[in-house]
């Protein structure tokens, strides 16, 4: 062990997480930092240098990772509670600490001043994001407020590089108060910082808290009304345990939503559908125009359409928890499950988007700056569940999933669909820590936003962008179906069957003949060669399947009811169509989304290795979907 006689007075940044401790550790030691691990454990360790005022003397200032008390709980807090408390073997015992405190937030955050100050070392509050809580018309009694607490408070915004000077001078004469006493060993000795060892127990904290509200109360000058009414909220919405419940709630409902809502709007349109198609028979003449244009373009873009409500519905609630800032909170209460699997927190807005579309969402990766980080998100932003999908898991689950009420509460297509988007998700954050522990080794960053106020949404806004919603969802419907039904249609039909056959004309078909060649493959996961056929176009984008089924059974004859799902209830057996849905939730259907990621990983071979994932995810998931329900269900 090496003796230092003579070292600088040493302070510890401390506070809860995302008050600020990094940002104010930067402005104050600027440059003058240096970044190591902890050994044995995967800390960083941040120390600065800052040049005292008054004593003209070298201060080390050690930023500490983020902890809401002394009860540590991750390896990170562990750290800080080891240094404060003068217990950790590789650093000696701080002479002080900054406590930083959010003053935006001062019931939660003053619990850990108390806390700290039972541990008998000088302590000064740094009441940063002061400028946030100025703009917000949140005034504080800061003079009060260290009286209450019996330390010295000096506000602060690390972002603005305000009050900095204050905090060192404060921090100095604080600290040359009690005379300290150097210990002739720079090592640790238990004498030193004598921390009121053990940490506080569940009850003290109860205890702690409760004053630190009170203390709070009393130093709040004035309060801006909607900082009352969004503390009042996120006090509830940002809760530890009520909070994911709240969330949880909330999708399931928005699910539930989907089906039930949409249920009478889709049938018009299908009603209207059919209607075209039964017109068209009737007044143009049999023969190719009439069938490329029944069982071509109105059964395959008719199928597509007829998910514009639930699209519409799913967008509206996705447009509104934006709009009302509630979506930021989602963010954050996402925050720790995402750190937990090696996401960056900033992975939260690019993965939400990936709900709508993973082309968008894998663009919005570019705000995150770790590269490691970055490209763990775009790998398993095709995982979300996209819009395009939606066509598709609707289709077979109103097909083959009863439209049954779960004791009253919930419908079971609705659940089913819930769960499919869950394991879209569940899989993603299963990958994500893979990569984490191969490829993508990295730190994770916290989630650095600003929670917005809340508000109440524009319709207008809302409006405009349902439009959007509906204007790309057609136009593609429109486009891209409309030529995959009609190539489909012309492959389907040619060359025409032999004389004297007995399959429908599409066996023969060139379409029948790949589909019959894919069969081979895709038999143990239990798709028939119709399935497969209608597979090949939607390798394009994945809601084509849903036209091309639409197609393919037109012209395989076997239309048995007006509506796609019933046709298809009565030629697929239920484990082929859980099969279907389970690769669907993997399979990477979709050119322009590997054309995005190569662009975005400039590399051609990361688009390929995205697909080689995804199809043997979804393959896995299939065979074993298939397998375990014909077990179950005796097919
Ligand atoms: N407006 C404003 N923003 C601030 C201020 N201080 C920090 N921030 C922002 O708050 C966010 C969190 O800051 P960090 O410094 O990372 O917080 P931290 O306490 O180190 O967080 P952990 O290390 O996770 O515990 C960042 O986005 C900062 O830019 C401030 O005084 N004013
Ligand atoms: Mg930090």
């Amino acid at each position: 062990m090496d003796v230092v006689t003579q070292r600088p007075l040493r302070l510890a940044l401390v506070g809860n997480p995302n008050c600020g401790k990094t940002a104010l550790f930067n402005a104050l030691t600027g440059t003058r930092q240096k970044v190591a691990n902890y050994p044995g454990v995967t800390v960083e360790r941040r120390a600065g240098r800052v040049t005292g005022h008054h004593l003209d003397a070298e201060i080390e200032v050690i930023d500490l990772p983020g902890t809401y008390s002394l009860r540590a709980h991750s390896a990170d807090e562990e750290v800080t509670r080891d240094v404060v408390t003068g217990r950790f073997e590789a650093e000696a015992p701080p002479d002080g600490v900054i406590c930083v405190v959010d003053a935006t937030n001062l019931r939660r955050h003053l619990r850990f001043v108390l806390e700290l100050k039972g541990l008998g070392l000088p302590v000064v509050v740094a009441l940063n994001m002061i400028d946030l809580a100025e703009r917000d018309g949140l005034d504080i009694d800061v003079d009060r407020l260290s009286h209450l607490l019996d330390v010295p408070v000096v506000p602060t915004s690390a972002l603005r590089r305000r009050g900095l000077d204050m905090l060192i001078g404060t921090v100095e004469t604080t600290l040359a108060k009690p005379p300290v006493a150097e210990p002739s060993d720079g090592t640790r000795t238990s004498a030193s910082a004598s921390p009121g060892d053990a940490a506080p127990s569940r009850r003290d904290l109860r205890a702690l808290q409760a004053e630190a509200k009170r203390i709070a109360a009393q130093a709040i000058r004035a309060e801006g009304r909607e900082h009352a009414l969004t503390r009042r909220l996120d006090a509830v919405l940002l809760h530890p345990v009520a909070g994911p419940v709240i969330l949880t709630v909330l999708l399931f409902l928005v699910f539930q939503a989907v089906f039930s809502w949409a249920e009478a709007p889709m049938n018009w349109i299908d009603g209207g559908i059919v209607a075209l198609q039964g017109l068209i028979a009737r007044t143009l003449p049999a023969g190719a125009l009439n069938d490329v244009l029944v069982d071509g373009v109105l059964a395959g873009v008719g199928s597509v359409v007829i998910f514009l409500p639930q699209i519409l519905i799913l967008f509206t609630f996705i447009l509104l928890l934006e709009m009302t800032g509630y979506m930021v909170r989602a963010a954050f209460l996402m925050d720790r499950l995402m750190a937990g699997v090696g996401l960056n927190g900033r992975a939260f807005i690019p993965l939400l988007s990936s709900f709508a579309c993973a082309i968008p969402g894998i663009m919005a990766a570019r705000t995150i700056d770790h590269p490691r980080d970055r490209l763990t998100t775009i790998l398993i932003a095709p995982l979300m569940t996209c819009s395009a999908r939606l066509p598709v898991y609707a289709l077979i689950i109103a097909a083959f999933i009863p439209d049954r009420q779960l004791g009253g509460l919930a419908n079971l297509q609705g659940v089913v669909m819930f769960g499919l988007y869950l394991a879209g998700v569940v899989s993603a954050l299963v990958i994500a820590f893979i990569l984490k522990l191969t490829l993508s080794r990295g730190q994770a960053q916290p989630l650095i936003m600003e929670l917005p106020k809340y508000q109440i949404p524009s319709l207008t806004t809302l409006a405009i962008g349902l439009l959007e919603r509906a204007k790309i969802f057609l136009a593609r419907a429109g486009k891209v179906i409309l030529v995959v039904s009609i190539v489909l249609w012309g492959l389907a039909s040619f060359p025409g069957p032999p004389p004297g056959a007995t399959e429908p004309a599409i066996f023969y078909s060139i379409a029948g003949w790949i589909g019959r060649g894919l069969e081979v493959v895709l038999a143990p996961i239990g798709f028939d060669w119709q399935i497969a056929t209608a597979l090949v176009p939607g390798m394009a984008a994945r809601e084509v399947v849903v036209g091309a089924l639409g197609t393919v059974y037109a012209m395989s004859g076997e239309v048995t009811e007006a509506s796609l799902a019933g046709t298809l209830r009565s030629a697929w057996s239920l484990p082929t169509a859980l099969s279907f849905l389970a690769w669907y939730v993997f399979a990477p259907q979709c050119i322009s989304t590997m054309a995005v990621i190569r662009r975005e990983t400039n590399s051609a071979r990361m688009p390929l290795f995205v697909a080689a994932y995804m199809f043997a995810l979804a393959y896995l998931a299939a065979f074993i979907t298939y397998r375990v329900s014909s077990a179950f269900l005796g097919a």
